[in-house]
């Protein structure tokens, strides 16, 4: 169960009984506040003088396209957790009894059929920890047997996302190296298995800059709609790395071996349109109307009959399922060796050195 309108204004109401909080606590309330009644950031950006309309304003921007909902509900929790003594003893704790995962930086939220499963990380351009792979995979996992018809990806923010959190590799340095790779690559393979195996159409709305596996994954999508500001940038080899999501067999099949070629081993960067007329991404929308253009058309399609789009998804799919499987797994053996190498070592030192930016 989400959080509803009564319980939104009754944390607004035991927010009021907070003594003195810290001027954080206070942006962060503002900001969950104007989202969840007013939605995304409407305002121009104060003048920069004004330094706390100026603050008040960053933060409630950089909830990009949070959607209400999450909002209200990220609002209930943060409210629960700085107030627990004022929860009455009937009430249950922040996500208890909740059908859908919560997670901070993983947002599910379901309306008109539809189920999307946003990437909420805008400060670090969504890059992907090795907690939201494991939030990805239960939001999949509840997506796929929800009563919705369509799933749809995507991130809030100016990226869609810059792939893999680089952070996750520096445990790397400080621990069991064997142990620490086993686990990583057996995240990896659980988290792309699930993409192969989801049973109901899913569709990718790329609103920004796309890195890596957020990048090789789209060739699992069954479309793909990016906004015209997208970019699509698989960097493996200047970190050392080798493909995964199966983009080593996708890719070829999809765009042919010589453009695959160009981005997974070379890391040429490509724009949405290149991507469409790749084969890649199914159409290319203006930045400005990119949200209105794909959520009416996904609304319309969401009316068809779920489960015949369920059943011809599985028609299209279901003979490459078991060469998928396949393919990740030794995309996942071979990664593994490469991220103990010295290569990978280095190019991750550079970026969090900062002296590398793509
Ligand atoms: C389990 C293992 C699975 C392995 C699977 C997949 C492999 C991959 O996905 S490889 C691709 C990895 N991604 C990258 O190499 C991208 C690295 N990021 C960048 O080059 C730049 O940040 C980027 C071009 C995306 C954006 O540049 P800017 O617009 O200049 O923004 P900033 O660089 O200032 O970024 C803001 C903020 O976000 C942090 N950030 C961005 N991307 C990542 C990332 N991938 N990992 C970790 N952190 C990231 C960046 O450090 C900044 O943080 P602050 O400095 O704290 O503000």
């Amino acid at each position: 169960m989400r959080a509803s309108q009564e319980d939104f204004d009754s944390a607004v109401d035991r927010m009021k009984l907070l003594e003195d909080p810290d001027s954080d606590t206070k942006l962060k309330l503002y900001a969950l506040y104007k989202q969840a009644t007013e939605g995304p950031c409407n305002v121009p950006r104060p003048e920069v003088l004004d330094i706390i309309r100026k603050a008040k304003w960053g933060a409630w921007n950089a909830l990009g396209s949070l959607p209400k909902e999450a909002a209200r509900q990220n609002y209930v929790d943060f409210v629960s957790s700085l107030t627990p003594s004022l929860e009455s003893s009937s009430q249950a704790g922040p996500g208890a009894g909740r059908s859908l995962p919560e997670s901070e930086h993983v947002v599910m939220t379901s309306e008109d059929s539809i189920t999307t499963i946003m990437l909420n990380r805008p400060a670090k351009k969504n890059a992907i920890t090795i907690q939201m792979y494991q939030d990805i995979i239960l939001a999949l996992k509840a997506a796929g047997k929800d009563n919705s018809a369509i799933t749809v990806f995507t991130g809030s923010g100016d990226y869609y996302s810059s792939g893999n959190d680089l952070t996750n590799f520096v445990s790397f340095a400080s621990g069991d190296l064997e142990k620490i790779s086993e686990e990583s690559a057996n995240t990896l393979r659980n988290v792309v298995d699930t993409f192969i195996d989801f049973p109901k159409p899913l569709v990718a709305a790329v609103n920004g800059p796309a890195v890596g596996i957020s990048v090789t994954l789209l060739g699992l999508f069954d479309t793909v709609y990016a906004s015209d500001r997208a970019t699509l940038h698989t960097p493996f080899t200047s970190l050392g790395q080798t493909p995964e999501g199966c983009s080593s067999y996708t890719f070829p099949k999809i765009m042919g071996p010589a453009k695959a070629a160009e981005m997974l081993i070379f890391g040429k960067k490509i724009t949405a349109r290149e991507a469409c007329a790749q084969g890649l991404v199914t159409e290319v929308f203006p930045d400005r109307t990119f949200q209105r253009e794909v959520w009416t058309r996904l609304r319309e399609y969401a009316k068809n009959s779920p489960n015949a789009m369920r059943i011809g998804k599985q028609l299209l799919r279901s003979s490459e399922k078991e060469k998928l499987h396949a393919v990740n797994a030794e995309e996942c053996r071979v990664g593994r060796e490469r991220w103990l190498s010295e290569e990978c070592a280095a190019a991750v030192q550079s970026f969090l050195s900062r002296k590398a930016r793509l």
